[in-house]
């Protein structure tokens, strides 16, 4: 896939995305790594409008290459901090959701997650022993959350693609753009599922 073709289809996906009501009011962005490169949604633009021409490219260091007065997504520090923890990841997707600001508030540093068939979705085999998704406290300064975010996924490899902001949103991130839609998709089925359930949750019957 050419550069311009990946450009069309991340904002594609921005514009699905937007679509299902998970990237309102400018929330939420994506990008893609591609030939060293990243590119990224541009910061504060309405997610559900987006063109391939408003996607930009980022080069090693996170600079922008075409220029222009679209500034890259307030969140990047975020996604080259993912990209550079896990080398096999080609996209990441972050979307504001009321169902993951509530399952943000049910755990400390992580969010349990019950035995869920689909969490074999997300790369992991035995949804009878899923691991918990990591939560990060939100920061006005992203660069304290990404710091965050890699001083714990450095030390303790998030077994599945997410990972949750509190208060924020979701990230997920996946080797290709439709792995990462996947990943998004079915932590959001996760966190409905999760809200259903009675909260704290009951001991369990002895
Ligand atoms: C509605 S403000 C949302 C932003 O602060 C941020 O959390 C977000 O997800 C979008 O930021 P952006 O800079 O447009 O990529
Ligand atoms: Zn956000």
């Amino acid at each position: 896939m050419t550069m311009t073709e990946q450009k069309i289809a991340l904002a594609s996906l921005s514009r699905h995305l937007y679509r299902k009501g998970w990237m309102e009011g400018t929330g939420g962005n994506l990008s893609l790594r591609s030939a060293g490169r990243i590119l990224i949604t541009p910061s504060g633009a309405n997610k559900g409008r987006i063109r391939g021409e408003d996607i930009l490219e980022l080069d090693g260091e996170g600079a922008p290459l075409d220029g222009g007065n679209r500034k890259p997504s307030a969140e990047t520090a975020i996604h080259r901090v993912l990209y550079t923890l896990f080398p096999q990841a080609g996209a990441v997707i972050h979307v504001h959701t009321p169902e993951a600001i509530l399952a943000s508030l049910r755990g400390k540093t992580a969010l349990p997650l019950p035995p869920l068939e689909v969490i074999k979705g997300m790369g992991f085999p035995l949804p009878e022993e899923a691991p918990p998704i990591p939560i990060f406290d939100n920061d006005p300064s992203v660069d304290r959350i990404a710091r965050d975010i890699e001083n714990r996924l450095r030390n303790t490899p998030a077994p599945l693609p997410v990972l949750l902001i509190r208060h924020h949103g979701t990230t997920v991130w996946g080797n290709t753009l439709d792995d990462a839609l996947r990943h998004i998709e079915l932590a959001e089925f996760c966190f409905r599922v999760i809200l259903s359930l009675p909260y704290p949750s009951p001991a369990p019957d002895t």
